[in-house]
């Protein structure tokens, strides 16, 4: 198996459309990395000129050594996976399993020993001989998966292929997803908006928003070390609070609390200070940097309440903190005094957007 590298990769359609600006990656054979972003930030683009459906505008990609930038999509020996599953209706699933090997004039017999090996992979077995529109949607994606693991290509590459599932039933085929290909021991690349898939798929997420890689790491660095402003509100289920403070001597002023600040070499008019609202808590009588502020909502999450709270502050208009509270906690719009750990907060650029180490 080989690693997948691309090199500065663009594409430019207009002057104003440049879904793809400077990409640049690898991935091995034993990686599972997701281009994660919102819409329209370049994913699928990118992913269409991998499998070689787009020609780059510039930029190089290569397989192990070879250089496949300009290779026709069907000599690339890569397999892909569509959102609309891309079956042959008319086809049975055995058929639909069977088509990709069939124009490759596989032996009948070696398509028969694959075919039989990937549907009692995914559980297909008793569905062979049916039609896709006799078929579930959970069903249905587990085919178009099926179809790309018969080809044992040398890359998979998958395009938001749980967006047409109900939540249930997209937990499942995640976790199918994650374990068979992790098996495969080849690079696989998979688009997808929801940062859910992103963190529990891959061994590495890159964050693109406006063709941009923002961030390229392992999912817990990713969460725990965001790189900018974008990747720290894009990533996170609730968002990180992210609260623009005046500072003052070495402190951010957040209510009535002096926040002491990084050390950095000079304090700036305004900071931005980041935390998540499951590393806001309750204060203890001794803590020391305590956030006064009143409770205007909660709303029940099942696991946790998320409590927003209103904190006052001199300059400003009053800033909100949303923090995730144990269920037990009954709020009414009360006062209430929160503490924000040192070690969980983030604290970032207001010009650049960048994280401050
Ligand atoms: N053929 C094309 N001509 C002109 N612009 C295009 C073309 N294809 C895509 N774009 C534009 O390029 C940008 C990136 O599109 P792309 O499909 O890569 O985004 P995406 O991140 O995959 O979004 P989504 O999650 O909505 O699929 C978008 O602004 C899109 O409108």
């Amino acid at each position: 198996m080989a690693k997948l590298e691309l090199q500065n990769l663009n594409k430019t359609y207009t002057s104003k459309i440049i879904p793809v600006k400077d990409v640049s990656l690898t991935v091995d054979d034993n990686e599972f990395l997701t281009l994660l972003g919102p819409s329209g930030c370049g994913k699928s683009t990118t992913l269409r000129m991998i499998a070689g459906l787009e020609e780059p505008t510039r930029g190089r990609i290569f397989l192990g050594d070879e250089d496949i930038t300009f290779k026709q999509p069907g000599d690339r020996n890569m397999a892909m996976v569509f959102q609309s599953y891309a079956l042959y209706p008319h086809m049975s699933v055995y058929e639909n399993l069977a088509s990709g090997l069939k124009l490759k004039k596989t032996p009948r017999t070696e398509i028969e020993q694959r075919v039989t090996e990937v549907s009692k992979l995914l559980g297909l077995e008793e569905l062979l001989q049916r039609k896709p529109g006799q078929l579930s949607g959970g069903q249905r994606q587990r085919v178009a998966v099926g179809r790309a693991l018969v080809r044992r290509a040398q890359v998979y590459l998958l395009d938001e292929p749980l967006s047409n599932l109900d939540a249930l039933l997209r937990e499942r085929v995640r976790a199918d997803i994650k374990q068979i290909f992790a098996a495969q021991k080849a690079p696989v690349v998979y688009v997808t908006h929801d940062q859910t898939e992103a963190m529990t798929l891959s061994t590495k997420v890159a964050v693109l928003n406006d063709g941009l890689i923002q961030q390229l790491d392992p999912p817990e660095r990713i969460y725990n070390q965001p790189a900018n402003l974008f990747v720290a509100g894009f990533v996170g289920s609730p968002q990180m609070n992210l609260l623009t403070l005046p500072c003052k001597g070495r402190s951010a002023i957040l209510g009535d609390a002096n926040i002491l600040l990084p050390d950095i070499p000079t304090v700036p008019p305004e900071i931005i200070l980041g935390i998540r609202p499951e590393n806001v808590r309750i204060a203890q009588p001794d803590d020391r940097q305590v956030i006064q502020g009143q409770v205007y909502l909660v709303e029940n999450l099942g696991m946790h309440n998320l409590v927003s709270v209103r904190v006052a502050t001199a300059e400003t208009e009053p800033l909100t903190i949303r923090a995730l509270l144990p269920p037990e906690q009954k709020w009414n719009n009360e006062e209430i005094r929160l503490a924000l750990p040192p070690q969980n907060i983030h604290w970032f650029d207001v010009k650049s957007g960048d994280a401050l180490k």
